[in-house]
Formats: structure tokens, sequence, C-alpha cells
């Protein structure tokens, strides 16, 4: 029996096409929702999960931001990249301008924001759980619909196409993470993420993190605070930062294994730092249409309790 491999479904979504591109032997149980995946996986029920983490155009997926800083026992073992190209489908006999209501995934309708507001101005968009979930929405509507969803969902479902490519932006791509319980082995060629927050918020906090990277030669890629808020008081900020090779005298003490044990699974190098939920991500030897990406992820969640003044 291959791997038992959780991804946001129904059959028909972005996130299989990810799901089969990394494992095509596996064998699939689609779920409806990302903390569904998450917790399959968490639970045991699923060796692997896929769902979107990032889009190239929309930024961050925040469901997936609340799974990774909600869900314990959770690491990124692998990353995979595809591009996204939406079609836009109607059932069969319904016309674009009887067209009342949208459907899709959010992600997608803000992917496509300029095009419905041109070619559709007087429908509404409906958010669906996924752009397959959106067919199936569509489907069921009372009112004449539409659904924008991905070209494997129009092979499998009994629907028109009535537009493809519809995205805003040719330049789509969403990364996906393979979520397992436990991390891929270290390559040396890897990439870090880690998520904190503070409990006392005061000037200078986030500097004073920053600024530990920065003396450690460290290099951050991103740095993200997600829009909500999870927890009183407490700022969550989602980090990723580009991991010196181990031993190439560049990590200033924080390089290989010394910086999986200090650094992420006990963050001593932070001011008085105290480990919350923990969980621990990594990922490897990404796949993608273009080729490995040839990094890892590491993530961390930590409640940082207080910043050391300078
Ligand atoms: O809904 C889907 O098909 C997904 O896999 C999530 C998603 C939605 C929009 C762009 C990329 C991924």
């Amino acid at each position: 029996m291959g791997e038992r491999i959780g991804y946001l479904g129904p059959a028909g979504t972005y996130t299989e096409q990810a799901a089969l591109l990394y494992a095509p032997e596996a064998e699939f149980t689609p779920l409806p929702t990302i903390n569904a995946v998450g917790a399959g996986v968490a639970n045991g029920d699923l060796d692997a999960g896929v769902v979107p983490i990032e889009n190239s155009l929309e930024g961050s997926v925040t469901f997936t931001q609340d799974l990774l800083i909600t869900q314990t026992g959770l690491s990124i073992r692998n990353e995979v990249v595809i591009p996204i190209d939406h079609f836009l489908v109607a059932p069969p006999g319904v016309e674009a301008d009887q067209v009342r209501v949208i459907f899709s995934h959010p992600q997608a309708l803000a992917q496509c924001r300029a095009y419905l507001e041109s070619r559709f101005p007087l429908a509404q968009n409906e958010a669906s759980l996924s752009t397959a979930a959106a067919v199936a929405d569509m489907q069921g509507s009372s009112v004449p619909a539409a659904a924008i969803c991905p070209q494997r969902a129009t092979e499998l479902y009994d629907v028109q196409v009535l537009d493809r490519g519809i995205q805003d932006n040719p330049i789509n791509q969403t990364r996906f993470a393979v979520l397992a319980r436990t991390d891929h082995a270290m390559t040396g060629h890897d990439r870090t993420s880690i998520c904190f927050s503070f409990t006392v918020d005061r000037p200078g906090s986030l500097y004073h993190c920053i600024g530990e990277f920065a003396q450690r030669n460290i290099n951050l890629v991103k740095i993200e605070k997600p829009s909500h808020q999870t927890g009183a008081g407490a700022l969550h900020i989602p980090d990723r930062f580009g991991w010196p090779p181990p031993g190439n005298g560049r990590s200033g003490g924080f390089g290989g294994s010394e910086a999986k044990g200090r650094h992420v699974e006990d963050p001593g190098f932070l001011p008085d730092v105290g480990t919350a939920t923990r969980l621990n991500r990594r990922q490897n030897a990404p796949i993608s249409k273009t080729g490995p990406l040839g990094s890892r992820s590491y993530f961390g969640h930590h409640a940082l309790r207080a910043c050391r003044p300078r």
C-alpha cells in the first residue's frame, strides 16, 4: 500500500494536482478543509497532507497559517510549486450573460478580481471551501451560477467552459506544503521558518529579534505578520529565513545541528524566550514544474515572553 496522503479536496483542486505531482503512486484522501488535512496528519490517519501555503499574487494562505500556528505535531516535509491557470465554468446550458453568482476559493476569486469586475460587474462573488467545491456549489445554486476552477475540475465534472486563463496576472504560482509528523532529513541546503509571538508588546521588540539574525549573518527571506491575532495581546510573526549550510563558517554559531538545537527547538538565542506550542517543520528538495528549488523550511512556534532592552 502506498503512502496515505490527504489533500484539500474534493477531487479536481489545485491541491490535488500538487499532491499527484508529489507522490503519483500514493493512496489519496480528499478532505473538505485545510484544518481537516492537518488534523488527519497529526492524529496518524494520514502519512502526509498537502495544503496550499502561499500564492505569488495573493500571498500567504491564512487558513494554513492558522493551522501551522495552532496544530501541534506537524512538520513541513516538502513543498510543491505549480502554476495556476483559472477556468470559468457553468452548468451546461447556462450562458455567461445569465450568470448572477460566481463561486470559488477566496484566493481564486481574489486572483481574478479585475476580470470579474469588468466581465461580470453584477454577479455576486461567493467563497467556497476550494475551487472544486465551488463547482458543486455552482451545481447546487438556485440562481444561474458559474465557478472558477482548475482545468482538471473541468475534466472531472459535467460543466461547460465559459473562459480560461482568467487570472489578472499570467504569472500566478502557488506553493503547497507537504505536512507530515516527521521532518525531512537535513541536506545542508535548507530554508527555515519560525513563528513566534510577543506576550509583552513594546517598542523595539521586533527590532531586537531580527537583530539576532543579522548578527549571525542569517539572511531573512521574508517576514510577515498575519492579519489575525491568536491569543490576547499576542503578536504572531511567521518569519522565514535562509539557513547557512552546516559548517560553512558563516553561521555564527547557529549552523547545522547546533542551529536545530539552540535556535529552533530551544530558541534560547532570543532573549527570555519561552516555547509555546511546538511546531517543527522542515521541507526539502521541493518539487516544481521549473525544477527543485533546493530549499527546506523548518518552522517553530515560539512564544517570546519578553524582549531584552539594549
Ligand atoms: O481550491 C483549490 O483548488 C486549492 O487547491 C486552493 C487554491 C485556490 C486557489 C489557488 C491555488 C490554490
